[in-house]
């Protein structure tokens, strides 16, 4: 039986301007869902509130049928990558590793193409490309039933979304995984269901053509 994330009933408002009205939305423990959305169409907010750090006027959390008010309190349950770099500048990337998965589980992590050459370095020597690729991975390979993406292709070269595409992928054989990201191309290749913040809704889309008529991209 997969574990199952739902947010429903959620109202938003920032300065009296209501920016989410009516969400719904479930993830399965097997499954990538891609979010997307016009710039300010709330894909940040409704994270943030999936993940318990921003407060709404009203939402329902629930896990496998249980109430959680905030969900990032719940060790093991979800884990979130916000839109900036979250990592300590000033550790090594070991130190790092350990911290998150274990000492057992340093060198089999560093035991990757792109990161194998990090060894010993800091966080603060990193390429921006090189830091969101440690960023990703450590979420997508720690303890969390699911795992919340915020721009994960933001800044990475096209080869490195690729290698980031197959994490993805893997984790999502016992995770699940909610990711938004202006690049849908890559959005709509690496997920499983696709759907629109629009309107302060959640919109399900079937096909390119939605995105157009939805106004997020421009006529094809
Ligand atoms: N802390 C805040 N205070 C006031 N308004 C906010 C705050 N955070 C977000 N907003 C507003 O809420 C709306 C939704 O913002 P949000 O960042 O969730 O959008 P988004 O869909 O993630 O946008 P983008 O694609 O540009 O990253 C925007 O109009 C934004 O200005």
């Amino acid at each position: 039986m997969p574990d199952v994330l739902e947010i429903d009933s959620v109202i938003k408002s920032y300065n009296g301007n209501q920016v989410l009205t009516d969400i719904y939305l479930k993830c399965e423990t097997g499954h990538i869902i891609g979010l997307l959305g016009r710039n300010g169409s709330g894909k940040s907010t409704l994270l943030k509130i999936l993940f318990g750090t921003v407060s709404a006027d009203r939402k329902f959390i629930k896990s496998n049928g249980k109430v959680y008010n905030k969900p990032y309190k719940e060790t093991g349950l979800i884990a979130y990558l916000p839109q900036d770099n979250f990592l300590p500048y000033n550790l090594k990337i070991e130190t790092i590793i350990e911290a998150y998965l274990g000492k057992e589980n340093v060198a089999s992590f560093l035991d990757d193409a792109l990161l194998v050459k990090l060894w010993g370095q800091k966080v603060s020597t990193l390429s921006g490309g090189e830091l969101r690729y440690l960023e990703i991975k450590l979420l997508l390979e720690g303890h969390s039933k699911f795992v919340l993406l915020d721009e994960p292709f933001n800044g990475v070269a096209p080869v490195l979304i690729d290698s980031l595409k197959d994490l993805i992928r893997k984790a999502a054989l016992t995770k699940g995984v909610i990711l938004t990201d202006h690049d849908y191309r890559n959005v709509l290749d690496v997920a499983n269901t696709w759907h629109m913040v629009f309107d302060g809704a959640i919109k399900k889309i079937n096909n390119l053509d939605e995105l157009y008529r939805y106004g997020y991209i421009p006529d094809l």
